[in-house]
């Protein structure tokens, strides 16, 4: 279960742009976080991530509350979460071939013995046919690490997924084919996932249930 407990998080503590917001998505489950642009949704997708240390309340990992962020959480807790963040060309350093991407966050957490067996079975899940082209170092960002200390989505094969408008800049097939990929990981490995996004139609298709910003700030 990972539940988000009454958290007020924002870049100001005099004026925080999430307040008292609880959530919680239950182990293999999917929920879509829908709000429009602005709100917050990307600032308690960093929360849940243990990415942005919140002013107030509690994130709570299969009964654990986080106590450190970012460099600073347990690697256990760290390790659990997959992030797809809305950037990806920001999320990849260009320096790095597809395979140094998928590769780094295991040799990151010391498990680069099993970085071939890994990156041939990755580039297969995210269709990576040897190329280098935008799309192909997208779905690698996606496959691999948003930043190389910071283990990824696939890689580490994490508990928790956080989709951060994964899609917004994709066109519609790599669209279908990255929430194929998120949902055959998901299927294998049982992993939760909440999704943030503004596309309601997408994350209604997507995701098991659907909330919407409003309700979780109106109590
Ligand atoms: N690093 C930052 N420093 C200061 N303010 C920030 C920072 N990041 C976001 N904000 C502000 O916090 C508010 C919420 O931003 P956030 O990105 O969480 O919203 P969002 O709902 O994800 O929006 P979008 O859908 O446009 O990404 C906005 O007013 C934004 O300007």
């Amino acid at each position: 279960m990972l539940e988000l407990r009454s958290l007020t998080a924002g870049y100001d503590r005099r004026d925080p742009v999430v307040r008292e917001v609880s959530l919680t998505v239950g182990p293999g489950e999917s929920v879509g976080l829908l709000g429009p642009s602005g709100c917050g949704k990307s600032t308690l997708a960093r929360v849940a991530a243990l990415l942005h240390r919140p002013d107030r309340g509690q994130v709570v990992i299969d009964g654990e509350p986080a106590r450190g962020w970012r460099h600073r959480a347990r690697r256990a807790q760290r390790t659990a979460f997959g992030v797809v963040f809305q950037q990806p060309r920001l999320s990849a350093d260009p320096r790095l071939t597809l395979t140094q991407l998928i590769a780094e966050p295991l040799r990151a957490t010391g498990r680069g013995a099993e970085a071939p067996d890994r990156v041939r079975e990755l580039a297969r899940t995210v269709g990576l046919g040897g190329t280098c082209s935008p799309a192909a170092r997208t779905r690698s960002a996606t496959a691999s690490s948003n930043a190389p200390a910071w283990p990824g989505p696939w890689s580490l094969r994490p508990r928790w997924l956080i989709c951060d408008e994964m899609t917004a800049m994709l066109d519609a097939s790599t669209t279908a084919a990255l929430v194929t990929a998120v949902e055959d990981y998901r299927a294998d490995s049982g992993a939760g996932l909440l999704a943030v996004g503004h596309d309601k139609v997408l994350l209604e298709r997507w995701c098991d249930r659907t909330v919407h910003w409003d309700e979780l700030t109106r109590a």
